[in-house]
This record gives structure tokens, sequence and C-alpha cells, in this order.
């Protein structure tokens, strides 16, 4: 077969089933204008992205615990979990909304994102109100780790918060780990101590939870699913915030899911596997000294506009360091995650 025939014949196919999916979305659109004009669905009325699944959503009312299946009108796109939007129910005949549509989105305070395969940055779920970055007595935190964290989360612009768990293993006295933890309250971050061993042991948890949308992070082995475990203890909870026919998807383990916790305050959690391995991947030079909160002040103010703070004369950095303004180790960590950049 000559190369120009078989192209001409896949033109053709491509032609064909791109004909055929337009169809296909034009007749579906035409379904639910029908639908909204004879007014099947219900008012509009605001709920909660709780589970995407490609172009149909989950969404909870703001009245209820249930979530409703519903489907995009055809104008939307990039709705994630945790998403603000403007919806409309269905109902059936004994006035249970089983079906919906979302006709809006909300405004977003915050957007978590990921790069994808090809590199580019994702959204993956939005308005989180905290980072829980959790690092643990074991396994110890290596240098500079806790900086890592932190420079992702204030790059994304939502709050960190320092998780330390399991401090049932914690030395007589507290030893290191509980000192380096004061320097980051002196910092300014919030920190809570958590261990699941003991039965009080998420007191401070929850209250760090209430009001608030909140995502773990952190390092394999310190204790984000036994957190998770604790905080959302009935597996059916997990799923029963979900509609009925969503439980039978098999797409279901790799979207973020927003969680209401049970024992706080109107509590919520944003959970993937995704999220849980949020990281440092993609940040500049400028993003790692921005992510250094107590550089800010200073930052801009060296001689040279395109300083690097290394040895140039009239760096504000390297001043603020030796006049005791910025910590030495906070420094010199981040000159090792600049290099690590640069590597
Ligand atoms: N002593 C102690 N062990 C804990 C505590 N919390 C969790 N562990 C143990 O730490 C180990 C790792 O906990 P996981 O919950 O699997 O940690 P993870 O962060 O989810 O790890 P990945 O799934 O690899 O990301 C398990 O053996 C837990 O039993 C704690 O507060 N104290
Ligand atoms: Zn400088």
């Amino acid at each position: 077969m000559s190369k120009r025939k078989l192209s001409r014949q896949q033109r053709w196919r491509i032609e064909k089933i791109q004909a055929e999916r337009a169809e296909r979305a034009a007749k579906r659109d035409a379904r639910e204008s029908e639908k909204l004009a004879a007014g099947e669905y219900g008012q509009e009325r605001p709920g909660r992205v709780t589970a995407h699944f490609g172009r149909t959503l989950d969404v909870r009312p703001e009245d209820s615990d249930e979530a409703v299946r519903c489907h995009l009108r055809a104008n939307l796109e990039g709705l994630v979990t945790g998403d603000r939007v403007i919806w409309r129910g269905r109902e059936d005949p004994d006035g249970r909304v089983v079906e919906g549509v979302v006709v809006a989105r909300g405004e977003r305070d915050s957007v978590l994102e990921r790069p994808d395969a090809r590199g580019q940055l994702k959204p993956v779920a939005a308005n989180i109100d905290q980072i829980l970055i959790v690092f643990a007595v074991e396994p110890e935190p290596h240098p500079n780790l806790i900086d890592r964290y932190l420079i992702a989360a204030e790059a994304t612009g939502i709050a960190p918060v320092l998780v330390l768990n399991k401090i049932d293993l914690l030395p007589e006295g507290g030893g290191e780990l509980l000192a380096l933890l004061r320097r980051y309250e002196g910092l300014g971050y919030p920190v809570v101590t958590t261990t699941t061993e003991r039965e009080d042991g998420l007191d401070a948890l929850h209250a760090r939870l209430a009001g608030r949308t909140s995502v773990f992070v952190g390092q394999s082995g310190v204790g984000k699913s036994s957190l998770i475990d604790r905080l959302l203890p009935d597996e059916e909870l997990r799923i029963g915030a979900l509609s009925k026919d969503s439980r039978k998807g098999t797409h279901t383990t790799t979207t973020a899911r927003l969680y209401p916790l049970p024992d706080a305050e109107s509590a919520e959690l944003i959970d993937s596997p995704g999220i849980r391995e949020f990281g440092l991947g993609h940040l500049d030079e400028q993003q790692v000294a921005e992510g250094f909160i107590e550089f800010r002040d200073f930052l801009g103010r060296c001689r040279f506009r395109d300083c690097r703070h290394r040895h140039e004369p009239g760096c504000a950095l390297l001043e603020a360091v030796e006049r005791g303004e910025i910590h030495p180790e906070r420094f010199a960590s981040y000159r090792r995650i600049v290099e690590s950049l640069e590597s």
C-alpha cells in the first residue's frame, strides 16, 4: 500500500470518528438543554466537588452529606475535587435527587497542582486551607526535608502546618527534634504533635482540622495512612460520602476525594495517593528563596539585582545571617536545596 493511500484512508477514518464524536456531544448537549429547559432539573444550588472522573463528578450539596453524581455542562472544563460549584439536581418520583448537572464553577481560594506525565502542571484539588506536612520521630527527617516541604507548600500559597507524628517514640525530654520544631514555631509555622498509639494522641490535630479543608503530605512511613485511618475510622464513612453508583467505579483509587471528618467540627480532608506524594519537583531558584519566609524581608535588597546570595558583596541575605536574623542552618539548607536544583 502506498504511503499516500494509507494516509488518505487514515484521514478519512479520523474525520469519521471526529464527526461521530461531535455528533454524540451535540446530542448530549441538546438532551441536557432540553431537560434544563423542560424544568427536569431543579433550582440552581451550591455544592462542592467530592470526587471527579473526567466529565463526571460527585457533588455534595451544601445541606446534605450524600453526594450526587453529576455531569458537566459542555462549556465547563477542568473542575477538580474541592471546587465549589453551582449545580441543579433531577429528582425521581419519590423526590430524591438522583443525578445532577453542574452549571458553573465558583472562584477558587487556592489550587494544588501536580505535574502530569508530560511535566505540565495540572490542578488536582482546589480550595484547600492548609497542607499538613507530616514527619515522624522515625524515620527521622533528614536535614532540610522539612524545608523542602515548606518551600513547596509556600509556592502553592496554601498555609503549611507541621505535624510531628509518633511522639510516643520521643526520648525523655524531647530531644533535638522538639528543639528543631520550636525553631519553626518561632518562624510562625503552626506545629502539632501526634501519636496514633494513644487514645488522646490526636486531640491537637482535631483542633487544628476544625473548620478547614486539609491535605496530608509527607515522606513514606511517617504515618499518614495511620493518621487518616484514625480520623476516618469507618471505611463505610469514606465510601458512604459518595453517590451509590460511584461505588461501582473501577477508576476510583486515583482521583482525589473530599471527606468530611466525623469527629471534628466541619473539618474536611482531601486525599489521594498523588497528593500525599506532593514534593519539590518543579520549583526554581526564586521560588526556593521565597519559600524561606524569613528571607522575604531581605529579598530584592542585595546590591546586585541578580545576586545569587553566595559571596557577593552587599548581599542582604548574607548580612542578615551575619546579624543573626536568619538562622545559619536555614541558610545552609537554602544553599543545599538550590544546589540540588542545579544537579
Ligand atoms: N510508634 C508509632 N508508630 C506509628 C505511629 N503512627 C504510625 N506508626 C507506624 O508507622 C508505620 C508507617 O505508617 P503508615 O501510616 O503506613 O505511614 P505512611 O506515611 O502512610 O506511609 P506510606 O503509605 O508509605 O506513604 C506503620 O508501621 C505504623 O504502624 C505512631 O504514632 N507511633
Ligand atoms: Zn544576595
